[in-house]
């Protein structure tokens, strides 16, 4: 028998009194915001998953779009308490029933979702400078543990999605780790305790002044592994794949636009380094430019006005070696952290002495045929093997044919896969093929020393001769030769 007006004021000045009164204060987090998705409420509620226990009465499961595991969630308007550096806080999850749609962009859901935080007045501080900033971390750590790693491709050749992502991505699901991987246990476990080194050194980067990023180069022979390194890379540190696809970059400022996409915690790879780009030669203009296929692939693409903010480079669209090497190790190779940059390629004396000398890429694995402890390591994973199940005296006939043999693991393994039912057979014929082309290399190697007069070299050898092979002084002119490039594009 109020009139309405009053009833409302009084419920106002009630309010008003109670909050004067109570200790707490509240937050709301909505699930929608306006027309975008709150990316808080997101992160809460996978936040919240990781501190629920399975034991509650009510809990609400998902599965995301990529993930192979489940998350448990408060259900609707359950509450939960948190505790964080010994303040307790109330989370409660409010849903209720949207009323009758009003115009907007995007339909929205029938439920109005958000989470309602309840502090004390006195604790407020500290939650909102540091409480929010831990839940935002967490919750992308839990999305990443939960989540398939992604793999993304810069295939389309410079266009954009409709998000206005220049890559594209797919779930990675590649079953290779360190475990599958066949090479030498030292060197395996030294890269491991890098990448681990790495994965924790934020604040080694920091108090030294290094970008926090590392680079890895691959070499070897085709089918020795360096593609399944790098997967194996990914997984051991739950990291994304961002694969380079150099000859669909137009120019320097794609690629830097390119790195710039690219988030956190991620690999960068550009396979065969050699192959995709001409990179040899700095000082020689005409070598610079990308190889003759691509050019021609250019120019129908700068037809359709592709390329547009060309740095300066010679024809405004190529890529130059002072492009990559700014993208792996200038300015902008910071923005964003926590990166691995991996290149691989079959010739390491092709590629230019600066992209390998110190600080460059920071480690450089070579990746060889298969050793006998590589070798141990196929036999166990192909056929389940181990070392004492096996014959002594084959193992030893194993052991001195190996390395003349200088067969990769994938030629191994696929004499492995064709009988791995049967697991003698199976060691036989790799036995015999072993010995066949050892026999064969052990032939030609006497025939090229008599023809020629050439040494047979290791493998290795070669690679560490092309690493020596680089003096101080070309490589200080190749330098001042990329600092002057910069200058022109500067100018221009
Ligand atoms: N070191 C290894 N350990 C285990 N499996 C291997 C190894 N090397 C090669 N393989 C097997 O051989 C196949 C080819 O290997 P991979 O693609 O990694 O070689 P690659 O060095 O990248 O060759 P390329 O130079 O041609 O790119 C893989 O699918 C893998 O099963
Ligand atoms: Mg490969």
């Amino acid at each position: 028998v109020f009139p309405p007006e009053l009833r409302f004021a009084s419920v106002k000045l009630f309010n008003r009194i109670f909050h004067c009164f109570s200790s707490y204060c509240y937050f709301d987090i909505t699930e929608i915001d306006g027309v975008n998705t709150n990316e808080l409420y997101n992160a809460v509620q996978l936040y919240l998953s990781s501190s629920v226990s399975i034991t509650g009465n009510r809990l609400s499961l998902t599965r995301a779009v990529n993930s192979s595991g489940f998350t448990f969630g408060l259900a609707n308007n359950d509450s939960i308490v948190d505790t964080f550096n010994g303040v307790n806080v109330l989370w409660e999850h409010v849903v209720t029933q949207r009323q009758a749609q009003t115009f907007s962009w995007r339909p929205l859901p029938d439920e109005k979702r958000g989470f309602t935080l309840r502090i004390k007045k006195k604790d407020k501080a500290l939650v909102l400078n540091s409480y929010l900033d831990y839940i935002m971390e967490k919750a992308s750590d839990i999305r990443r543990k939960n989540q398939d790693r992604l793999l993304y491709t810069n295939s389309r050749g410079g266009s954009l999605d409709s998000r206005g992502h220049p890559w594209e991505s797919v779930p990675f699901k590649h079953p290779s780790t360190f475990d599958t991987l066949a090479m030498d246990p030292q060197k395996k476990r030294e890269i491991m305790e890098d990448l681990q080194d790495f994965a924790n050194g934020q604040s080694f980067y920091h108090k030294t002044g290094r970008a926090w990023k590392r680079g890895y180069l691959l070499y070897g022979p085709p089918g020795t592994g360096k593609s399944s390194m790098i997967a194996a890379m990914a997984n051991y540190l739950g990291y994304d794949i961002y694969d380079l696809e150099l000859t669909e970059v137009h120019n320097n400022s794609e690629l830097r636009k390119l790195l710039m996409k690219t988030s956190s915690k991620s690999i960068i790879v550009i396979e065969d380094i050699d192959c995709s780009i001409n990179l040899t030669n700095r000082n020689n203009k005409g070598n610079t430019s990308v190889s003759a296929s691509r050019s021609y692939y250019d120019s129908e693409l700068r037809g359709g006005g592709g390329g547009g903010g060309g740095c300066g480079e010679e024809g405004g669209n190529t890529i130059t070696l002072s492009g990559l090497l700014n993208f792996t190790d200038g300015l902008w190779s910071c923005c964003g952290s926590e990166r691995i940059f991996v290149f691989t390629t079959n010739h390491i004396e092709k590629l230019d002495p600066a992209l390998l000398r110190s600080g460059r890429m920071d480690m450089h694995i070579f990746m060889s045929y298969c050793s006998f402890p590589a070798l141990k390591i196929l036999l166990k994973n192909y056929l389940g093997c181990e070392e004492c199940e096996l014959e002594e005296t084959i193992l030893k006939q194993l052991e001195e044919v190996v390395d003349v043999a200088r067969m990769t693991p994938a030629d191994i393994s696929e004499v492995l896969i064709k009988n791995r039912r049967k697991k003698e057979k199976a060691v036989e014929e790799l036995l015999e093929t072993l010995k066949v082309r050892a026999e064969m290399n052990e032939k030609s190697g006497v025939l090229m020393r008599g023809e020629n007069g050439v040494e047979e070299e290791e493998e290795e050898e070669q690679e560490k001769r092309a690493l020596d092979s680089e003096s101080p002084k070309e490589e200080s002119e190749i330098e001042d030769n990329c600092k002057e490039e910069e200058e022109e594009e500067k100018v221009k």
